[in-house]
């Protein structure tokens, strides 16, 4: 990447599972899931700043509405991307490294994957900048986090396996949605554990059509579908349940559900007014609210 073409960003947008069952365990203590995944309008910003001399080392600043508290060091998923990419594709070690920042607006531990957006973010942008962008990200997403695969093209996706198995989508109809946070950090394990524990069966595979024409006909499907995680996680923080209730209770609000392992719900909405309206009303109970379209829709691909 030259100078010139500095600095490079990218978005890292929610991943939303629109509905999440699960369906089998594996012997290695994770699940099988079969979930849709939709990306939402708000994002994280990751920037490649200045390149610097290898012998630096990688650097991260944080800032952002979220970035307090979220340690910018060896462990945050930005930098473990970037060592994971210089493994796989073998790369030299007097490539230059680089100063990267991330502006934190997706809140964290939330059920929307902004770490795994971020990773996914930071596999794009340095593939391009170490000219290797032949590598297969893939399998190197996947090492970072089951959701860290399907964050790589930010596509609406049929997620299967652990995570790992990416099929294609029915076409979505054009779709607002609102996202609510209530500002507890849900930890991901804590919430399957407490679904094992609650003795719950295996779920089959949901049956979707090849399309949805509007969000009505979207809403009525996932009427059928569940998110396995949404009852353990409200018995774990039972102020979901609030925000799943106020969510419904919206003018024209089509479908609520829990994202993930939670703590963040989605709104469906026809009309992007009514979901601003909506989201404006969920500040007001002093949680985190966003309201946006819904990414790569078939009129907004
Ligand atoms: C709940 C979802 O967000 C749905 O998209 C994902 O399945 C979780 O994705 P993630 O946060 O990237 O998950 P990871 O960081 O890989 O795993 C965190 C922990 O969640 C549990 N886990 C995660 C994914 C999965 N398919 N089965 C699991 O049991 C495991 O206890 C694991 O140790
Ligand atoms: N760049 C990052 N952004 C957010 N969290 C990060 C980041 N790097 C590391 N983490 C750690 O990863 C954990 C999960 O964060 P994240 O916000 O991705 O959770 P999540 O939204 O629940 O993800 P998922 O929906 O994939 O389960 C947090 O405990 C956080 O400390």
């Amino acid at each position: 990447m030259s100078s010139s073409m500095l600095p490079a960003r990218s978005l890292a947008h929610a991943k939303i599972n629109l509905f999440l069952h699960i369906t089998a365990r594996r012997d290695n203590g994770y699940h099988e899931l079969d979930s849709l995944a939709v990306f939402a309008q708000t994002a994280d910003l990751l920037t490649l700043e200045a390149p610097c001399p290898a012998e630096q080392g990688m650097s991260l600043a944080i800032d952002g509405p979220f970035g307090a508290g979220l340690e910018a060091g060896s462990d945050n998923l930005v930098l473990r991307a970037a060592s994971a990419l210089r493994l796989a594709a073998s790369l030299s070690d007097t490539l230059p490294a680089w100063q990267m920042r991330l502006t934190k607006n997706l809140p964290v531990a939330s059920g929307i994957g902004g770490g795994s957006a971020d990773a996914a973010a930071a596999l794009r942008l340095l593939a391009s900048a170490w000219q290797c962008e032949d590598v297969d990200l893939a399998p190197i997403a996947a090492s970072l986090g089951a959701d860290v695969p399907v964050c790589i093209a930010q596509k609406s996706r049929r997620m299967q396996g652990i995570g790992e198995i990416l099929v294609a989508a029915p076409r979505l109809p054009r779709c607002a949605m609102v996202l609510v946070n209530p500002g507890v950090a849900v930890p991901t394990p804590a919430v399957f554990r407490a679904w094992k524990e609650s003795g719950a069966a295996f779920r089959p595979s949901a049956t979707l059509p090849a399309q949805w024409h509007d969000v009505a006909a979207l809403a009525e499907s996932l009427r059928s579908t569940s998110n396995d995680l949404q009852a353990p996680a409200i018995a774990l923080f039972p102020v979901i349940g609030e925000v799943l209730s106020h969510l419904e209770r919206s003018e024209e609000c089509h479908f609520a559900r829990m994202s993930g392992s939670g703590a963040t719900c989605f709104g469906l909405y026809a009309d992007l007014d009514a979901a601003c309206r909506a989201a404006e009303s969920l500040r007001a109970q002093g949680w985190w609210a966003d309201a946006g379209w819904v990414q790569n829709t078939e009129d907004r691909r």
